[in-house]
């Protein structure tokens, strides 16, 4: 690997290189009880620049956990058109969910059912006609479980819409008019005259898909599929288990009424959690009043039910609180609460975007799961009767390990008290690592497996963690001792001593983290020759509830001076070039960009940016969540609230593009088309002022992309143009 890359091809190669190590994204564990002998099976995430698309890799390991040997390896080997595969509780059946296209092109989804010798049958789902499509883990809504007994399934689907057709189609039956999306009860096959062109309001931002998701129920035996009706028709389902006994379900919704704001990285929406009990066709109300709600989970032996919830309004992430219920007495207790402040290295709470299908051991009393804690993505183990946390790591002076003690760690599972994790660094991709923890009160001599060959730590890149301090006038007054942290990425140094230049990189959100997590970007701005800066202003996640609080009211200020300070302080310890400085973000990110080359323009070579933030005043009435801008701007939100003209010189005033005319820097605008965050019209918006000014600007647009830009062709020209970019404008 060439430490610096400034040739087009050297680029693209480097890019190359960063991009062929995969990430773990779920696991499962088959023990039988009483064996020595696990089967781990991880799925992994991978880029094929080729074929333009990412490859979802399943890899498999047999370990004998008692000696910590391998015994066998398979894979990797490429998963294709699954959308589930889950192996039932006697670990004797295998369900998997199977997409595919008939003979016309029509959209076909299969549940197929395997023993250990073949497939025992194929049901065609949709040709049942009692749903559409199955929805599939897109972290939101959907959850794949078998019934105990292993003879039904529970998943969540699209619910059957209306056939809908023209006024001048003469199979059509019933008239227009109705305003009522949703299909009738009786004559369900019949063609709604004058709809065809009716808006559908969708869940916004990455899950246009997911419109009314229903919880359906699949008999295996008899091949027959219910669709339960007892959820309130005004609020969609997600995440639905099975309770005790299979006697009910347990599943999360979210409202409609009085219209849908989009939910991708937003886990402050209305939401409720419900015990459906299939005997009575009751509905009962789990969780607390204003309160919304992720993840129930049951203890294995069914005794307690634990769930996240936050507060319901508000920034869009916020600290988790960990709830338990005795489900005998439905008693419910705050096991975790949210924590306010943090000093030092104190825990910060919980943050999580994501909890692992299970997360108990078998004591019936610890869960675990990943969290940001400050800059570092650890595993902490909950004792759910006294809520004591303990982090779940690789204890460093364990040589053999030779971990990083700055390492980031993530949570994949626990079956029978063998923890499945992941940890890697920002110069060493993701290493799995798993340990039999048969007493989880104490963590202390845990004798960790690592099932494959330490992957190699990039010596091109290290990195460090900095805290930062606001100065005395940046302090917030209602929030004074929180402080900030950011990761400073050096290349390896070059033969004739002089410094790297520096890319600002600041995160989205705002309320998301850079953590010391393997990061693509980080390492290939590192291959090619930058230092660079990721910067967790006030506000990012993992810093306790009152940092992110202190950045509400304070956009466009609070955050931009941070970014700044931390850079003045990097600069001022020598370790980089300070006349070569360039920026980079997106959304949130991006709106940070363009305020620093607006607010400090003497400052940066040139900028970068992915879907920016630029006008507040514009973006309200076009983003899917436009109470984001009320709860940054600390406003009272209500659905019914205007952009009038008491609102919009205020949003004018946080908004980058206030400071338009100062702006000199050089500055590539990449624009998903399909995004429906932060609407390309934001970007087109700002282009056109900075043309009108003379300022250099270049427009990349991407078709078919959303707010992330993460199709891989499309993410790789992001890439590679903004080096390209940089590089240009390197003195
Ligand atoms: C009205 S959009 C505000 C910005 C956006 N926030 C939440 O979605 C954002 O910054 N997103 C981040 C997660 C990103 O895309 O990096």
């Amino acid at each position: 690997m060439a430490s610096k890359a400034t040739l087009a091809g050297e680029i693209v190669s480097a890019y190359r290189d960063v991009t062929s190590y995969p990430t773990p994204t779920s696991a499962d564990i088959n023990i039988s009880e009483g064996q020595a002998t696990v089967v781990l099976q991880t799925l992994w995430s991978q880029h094929d620049l080729d074929r333009k698309e990412k490859t979802t890799l399943l890899r498999s390991h047999t370990i004998n956990i008692a000696t910590g040997s391998t015994l066998g390896k398979l894979g990797p080997q490429e998963v294709k058109n699954e959308l589930w595969n889950k192996v039932s509780p006697s670990g004797k059946l295998r369900a998997v969910v199977r997409t595919g296209k008939d003979k016309q092109n029509e959209d076909k989804h299969y549940i197929e059912i395997f023993d250990s010798t073949r497939k025992l049958k194929t049901i065609d789902i949709l040709a049942l006609e009692k749903h559409g499509k199955i929805i599939d883990n897109d972290g939101q809504f959907g959850s794949f479980e078998w019934s105990s007994s292993e003879g039904h399934l529970l998943y969540l689907a699209e619910k059957k819409k209306a056939k809908t057709g023209s006024y001048f189609d003469p199979k059509a039956y019933k008239d227009s008019g109705s305003g009522d999306d949703d299909l009738p009860n009786e004559k369900p096959d019949l063609v709604r005259r004058g709809d065809e062109f009716e808006h559908i309001e969708t869940w916004g931002e990455q899950l246009t898909e997911r419109v009314h998701p229903v919880v359906c129920v699949l008999d295996i035996e008899s091949n027959t599929v219910s669709v339960l009706e007892n959820i309130p028709d005004d609020e969609s389902a997600g995440q639905a288990m099975w309770g005790p006994d299979d006697a009910g379900i347990v599943v999360c919704t979210w409202k409609h009424s009085p219209y849908r704001l989009g939910l991708k990285f937003c886990c402050q929406r209305k939401s409720a959690l419900y015990y459906l009990d299939l005997q009575k066709g009751s509905l009962d109300l789990l969780s607390q009043d204003g309160r919304a709600v992720r993840f129930p989970r049951f203890s294995p032996d069914m005794s307690k039910l634990i769930y996240l919830d936050v507060p319901e309004g508000g920034p869009h992430n916020q600290c988790a609180r960990l709830v338990k219920i005795d489900w005998a007495t439905r008693n419910r207790q705050v096991v975790v609460d949210e924590v306010k402040h943090a000093p030092d290295l104190e825990f910060p709470g919980i943050y999580t975007y994501n909890l692992a299908r299970q997360v108990w051991f078998d004591d019936n009393i610890h869960i675990a799961m990943s969290t940001s804690w400050r800059s570092i993505s650890a595993v902490i183990v909950v004792n759910t009767d006294n809520g004591k946390i303990t982090r779940l790591e690789v204890d460093t002076a364990d040589t053999q390990a030779n971990i990083n003690p700055q390492a980031s760690y993530g949570f994949l599972g626990v079956k029978r008290n063998v923890v499945m994790m992941y940890y890697s660094t920002l110069n060493q991709p993701y290493n799995l690592l798993l340990a039999q923890v048969n007493d989880p009160s104490n963590l202390s001599s845990i004798s960790w497996i690592y099932p494959d060959d330490h992957m190699e730590t990039l010596d091109w890149l290290t990195f460090s963690v900095l805290v930062h301090k606001p100065s005395k006038s940046r302090i917030n007054p209602k929030y004074e001792n929180v402080d900030y942290e950011s990761i400073l990425c050096l290349p390896k140094q070059s033969q004739s001593g002089t410094l790297p230049p520096l890319i600002v990189f600041s995160h989205g959100g705002p309320n998301s983290v850079f953590d010391t997590s393997f990061n693509i970007i980080s390492a290939f701005f590192c291959t090619c020759g930058y230092a660079v800066l990721m910067v967790n202003y006030r506000g990012s996640l993992g810093f306790g509830q009152d940092s992110i609080l202190s950045l509400t009211g304070n956009i466009g200020t609070q955050d931009v001076m941070d970014v700044e300070s931390a850079m003045v302080e990097v600069i001022a310890k020598g370790l980089v070039d300070g006349s070569r400085i360039f920026k980079f973000g997106g959304s949130h990110g991006g709106f940070l960009t363009t305020h620093l080359i607006g607010q400090y323009p003497d400052t940066f070579r040139a900028a970068a940016t992915r879907n920016p933030v630029v006008n507040l005043a514009s973006m309200f009435s076009t983003t899917d969540i436009n109470d984001w801008i009320f709860a940054q701007a600390a406003l009272e939100f209500d659905y019914r609230t205007l952009a009038d003209d008491k609102l919009l010189p205020y949003l004018w005033l946080c908004s980058p593009m206030s400071h338009i005319d100062k702006v000199k820097t050089p500055i590539l605008l990449m624009i998903g088309l399909d995004d429906k965050r932060v609407p390309p019209a934001q970007s087109f918006e700002y282009y056109k002022a900075l043309k009108a000014r003379n300022v250099s600007v270049r427009c990349l647009t991407y078709p078919k992309n959303n707010h992330s830009i993460s199709d891989v062709d499309a993410e790789a020209d992001c890439m590679v143009n903004t080096i390209v970019w940089f590089n240009n404008h390197l003195p």
